[in-house]
């Protein structure tokens, strides 16, 4: 009920057609009891009566606009289910995924990425059938019973009275199967997710999967998973199938039971055929409801099962508020300070930054050195804004980022990551990523700054050129490059650099420092750097150890303390960092 409540709040365009859809279920329930009074009544009088067809010509005529109107009704809610439910769908899954990007990489990296998309893709697909017939269904399995009932209730109130009793018979024994479904229904759902994560993770990790010749082995753990998602698909079935024969029988039953007192009563003259006829005829209509319910049970409980995990994506709170805060209209290179800056990422025990205090002067380029683990990743993540500090804070040219739109921040910031995202597009999309609205002869500046002009011109279709899924199609150095292109063609007053740990052929390797160097000039540059040479060459060094600052200081300087700078120097020449 709670996850009913939540989705309607979330989503406006759930609210306009779950309650138009119980309206016109309600409507077609009124113009069937219209239908069934006229009905009894017109048989009464021709079989009962003696009456001939031509005296209830008026009547006949009803009933068949009556019918008419009924199939039109039941249509319009059909058009209105369906149309609301994609509509739902659509905003829901354009709320899920901006909340994702919102949330950030972050949270991306703590999930399994199958999972979410599972969530997003089949999840809201599962909820078509949820909101479509589902959620309408319950109210009117309440509704159109009662509206029955009340209809009966002057007429024949030992009907009634019968009619009410045996009603909750039908929704108890769905809830005794049911509630047995539900907890299988959520089982099935997480073994889809698994299965789902699996096959992404196996599909991210072939070549490495492929050279520790553990195919095989993983090919088993999917073909497990699959298992396991078809003995609980056979298990949740299993329960459908037996609350649909339940349901099946129990209306049956309590329809004959009807049937065989209202029989009687006749016979007994306690009751006119003409009202016992109505109340026959009315009995489906009282049952079907709640029969139907049943039918959309199954369907229903799957989509709960996907909505609570949707909900709880929905739910999880943005790291930092997009979209929000002061604006800046300038745009030189900023001084930025971290002053006593900690961060504790949320369910770990110690902190990942504590207390780091530095500067990065404006203009100029400060590399960040440290072990593994040493909080690097972090730090560059709280000054791109994708989290904000647990203590202390970042300023910006005396103002604290906090305060500051985090996506007005974010395009002051250029990144070149370690490792490039390229997206399946043309290479001109690709580095036009960083400004969309730029000219195709920006963008060709852009690349010939980066020093990758020469080799996008050898590609087949030169800037046109497909790149594949990832960049698939090129090489770590190439990537990199682009990736420089980008940050050329953003033109941003910070540049945060991430050097690739990985080692590249020499001549690339000059190449890129040169371009990167060209790149930094007027800039405020945050390095983190596993190179010696960008090092030696940084006007500020910060060595971080266990999430803190230990030193500060320039090449010579640090080298002349011989502290865990000097150390880390020793680890880059033997080429371990
Ligand atoms: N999502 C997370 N949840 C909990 N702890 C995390 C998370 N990400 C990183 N950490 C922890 O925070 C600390 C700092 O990690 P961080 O990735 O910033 O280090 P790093 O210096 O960038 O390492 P590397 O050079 O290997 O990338 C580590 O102890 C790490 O285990």
């Amino acid at each position: 009920m709670a996850t009913n409540g939540e989705l309607l709040r979330e989503v406006g365009a759930i609210r306009v057609f779950v309650g138009a859809a119980i309206g016109l279920g309600f409507l077609a329930a009124l113009v069937t009891v219209a239908q069934m009074a006229l009905l009894s009544g017109i048989v009464a009088r021709v079989f009962l009566g003696g009456g001939d067809l031509a005296g209830v010509q008026n009547q006949l005529i009803l009933l068949v606009c009556l019918a008419f109107l009924r199939a039109a009704v039941l249509w319009l809610r059909e058009v209105v289910s369906q149309r609301g439910a994609e509509r739902a769908k659509s905003e829901l899954r354009e709320k899920l995924f901006s909340h994702v990007l919102s949330l950030g990489p972050a949270y991306c990296r703590d999930q399994r990425t199958g999972e979410l998309v599972t969530a997003t893709t089949e999840g809201i697909e599962k909820l078509e059938p949820y909101l479509a017939r589902y959620l309408p269904q319950m109210a009117l399995s309440a509704l159109v019973p009662l509206l029955v009932a009340a209809y009966v209730f002057p007429r024949d109130l030992s009907s009634a009275v019968l009619l009410l009793v045996t009603a909750p018979v039908i929704p108890v024994m769905m809830m005794l199967v049911g509630s047995y479904a539900e907890e299988h229904m959520q089982r099935q759902w997480g073994a889809l997710s698994r299965m789902g994560a699996h096959f992404l993770d196996a599909l991210q990790g072939i070549t490495t999967l492929k050279v520790f010749g553990r195919s095989a082995d993983e090919r088993e753990a999917v073909a497990g998973t699959s298992e396991e998602f078809r003995c609980r698909t056979l298990k949740v079935l299993r329960f459908a199938f037996l609350s649909g024969l339940v349901l099946e029988f129990m209306t049956a039953a309590a329809i004959a039971l009807v049937a065989v007192v209202l029989g009687v009563r006749v016979v007994n003259g306690a009751i006119s055929f003409e009202q016992a006829f109505l109340v026959l005829l009315l009995a489906p209509e009282f049952y079907k409801p709640l029969r139907e319910l049943g039918v959309h049970r199954h369907a229903g409980m799957e989509g709960k099962a996907a909505a609570e995990r949707i909900l709880e994506i929905l739910h999880t709170p943005a790291p930092v508020r997009e979209g929000r805060g002061r604006s800046r209209g300038d745009s030189g290179a900023p001084r930025i300070e971290f002053s006593g800056v900690g961060f504790t990422y949320p369910g770990a025990e110690h902190p990942a930054l504590s207390d780091v205090s530095f500067s990065l002067p404006a203009g100029s380029r400060t590399a960040l050195v440290g072990r593994s683990g040493s909080g690097k990743s972090t730090l560059v993540d709280l000054l791109l804004r994708f989290a904000d500090p647990t203590e202390g804070g970042i300023i910006a040219d005396g103002t604290p980022v906090e305060q500051l739109d985090a996506r007005e921040w974010r395009e002051r910031v250029a990144l070149v990551p370690q490792r490039p995202h390229l997206f399946s597009g043309s290479v001109l999309e690709n580095i036009r990523l960083a400004r969309p609205q730029a000219s195709r002869k920006e963008v060709e500046r852009a690349a010939e700054l980066a020093g990758v002009s020469e080799f996008i011109r050898r590609l087949p279709r030169g800037y046109d050129a497909w790149i594949g899924e990832r960049g698939a199609r090129l090489s770590g150095g190439e990537a990199q490059r682009l990736a420089i292109a980008r940050a050329f063609l953003k033109d941003a007053p910070v540049l945060v650099l991430d050097e690739p740990t990985s080692a590249l052929d020499p001549e690339t390797e000059q190449l890129i420092a040169r371009s990167l160097e060209l790149l930094s000039r007027g800039r405020t540059v945050l390095v983190v750097a596993h190179r010696l040479n960008t090092v030696r060459s940084a006007d500020q060094i910060v060595v971080l150890e266990g999430g803190r600052v230990v030193e500060v200081g320039t090449h010579r300087e640090l080298l002349a303390r011989a502290g865990p700078y000097a150390g880390f120097v020793g680890v880059l020449e033997g080429g371990a960092a």
